[in-house]
């Protein structure tokens, strides 16, 4: 990996509360302009080892390390952003700033707030926004400061999917025009899918899996789900033992490709295939890869 490019690498880290192994030697990194997924079921180790990335919690053993120019290289926000709900964003923004000591200027609040798709002139307390305009706040909150990697612990947790998608908009700008490294976290592999790089799977404090997202995700896939018309006609679906209902037919796959199977079904006269969706399966994706 060349350094140059690394902003922020975790080596190793062990991490045990009492005589339990919360990280037992987890490596993660992120690089300029990336975005890195971590995903893992409740109790796996993600807060952990993002608290401990941020200076939050000591490690037992294990190395950090941190390529920046930057005075504060890394920025975050873990499990919900902490707001002053009496307070406005505008305020919010200006009192985080003020515990670091700092003050940016209304100009600087104001842009941070466009960057983050929140309207500047909003006047009224947080605690009326949305869970969305909150999440969004708290990423604004995290991006005082200018950090080149932000690390955002379970950002889409209580958003709806069109929350959900305009939040992936945004990581994706920070990332895509401003060329920050962004680590995130999800127990969800639909949130963090078709957003990251690359995506380490962790559990029981072990990173089980890691790789470029499409080969991860690829491992999670159990089946598809077809839709479309006249499937129940198909020769193809019942020779590889599909579950077929008049609208939709349940595939899995036994060693064929995807991508062959859509080509054979529209070659079949009376068949339309008008969508496919894969169906994950999360006890495959967390189960320890054998080398
Ligand atoms: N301060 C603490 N003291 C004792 N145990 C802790 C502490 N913080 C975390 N743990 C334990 O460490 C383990 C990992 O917790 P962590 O919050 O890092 O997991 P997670 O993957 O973020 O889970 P979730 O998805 O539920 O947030 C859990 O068993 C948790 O109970």
């Amino acid at each position: 990996m060349a350094g140059r490019d690394m902003i922020v690498a975790a080596r190793e880290i062990c991490k045990s509360y009492g005589t339990r192994a919360v990280l037992r030697g987890v490596s993660l990194s992120c690089l300029k302009g990336e975005i890195a997924g971590l995903i893992g079921p409740n109790g796996a180790g993600k807060t952990t080892l993002f608290r401990i990335l941020l200076g939050l919690v000591s490690r037992d053993s294990g190395q950090l390390v941190v390529h920046s120019q930057s005075a504060k290289p890394l920025g975050g926000i873990i499990e919900k952003p902490a707001l002053y709900n009496y307070l406005s964003a505008y305020d919010n923004l200006r009192v985080f700033s003020r515990i670091q000591g700092l003050d940016f200027g209304r100009k600087a609040y104001e842009g941070l707030m466009e960057r983050v798709g929140l309207a500047p002139g909003r006047k009224d307390p947080v605690r009326n926004y949305s869970m969305g305009m909150k999440q969004r706040l708290g990423l604004a909150v995290a991006l005082l400061n200018s950090p080149e990697c932000v690390i955002l612990d379970e950002p889409f947790s209580g958003l709806d999917p069109i929350g959900i998608r305009s939040l992936q908009d945004r990581i994706r700008t920070l990332a895509r025009e401003q060329d920050m490294a962004i680590l995130l976290s999800s127990h969800n592999l639909a949130e963090l899918g078709g957003l990251c790089d690359t995506l380490s799977v962790i559990n029981h404090g072990e990173i089980v899996r890691h790789g470029p997202a499409s080969e991860v995700f690829g491992k999670a896939v159990g089946g598809y789900l077809l839709y479309g018309t006249g499937l129940q006609h198909s020769r193809l679906l019942k020779a590889l033992g599909a579950e077929v209902g008049s609208t939709a037919a349940m595939l899995t796959l036994n060693g064929r490709e995807i991508s062959d199977v859509l080509r054979e079904l529209s070659a079949e006269q009376g068949v339309n295939v008008t969508a496919c969706i894969p169906q994950t399966n999360l006890y495959a994706l967390f189960e320890k890869e054998i080398p």
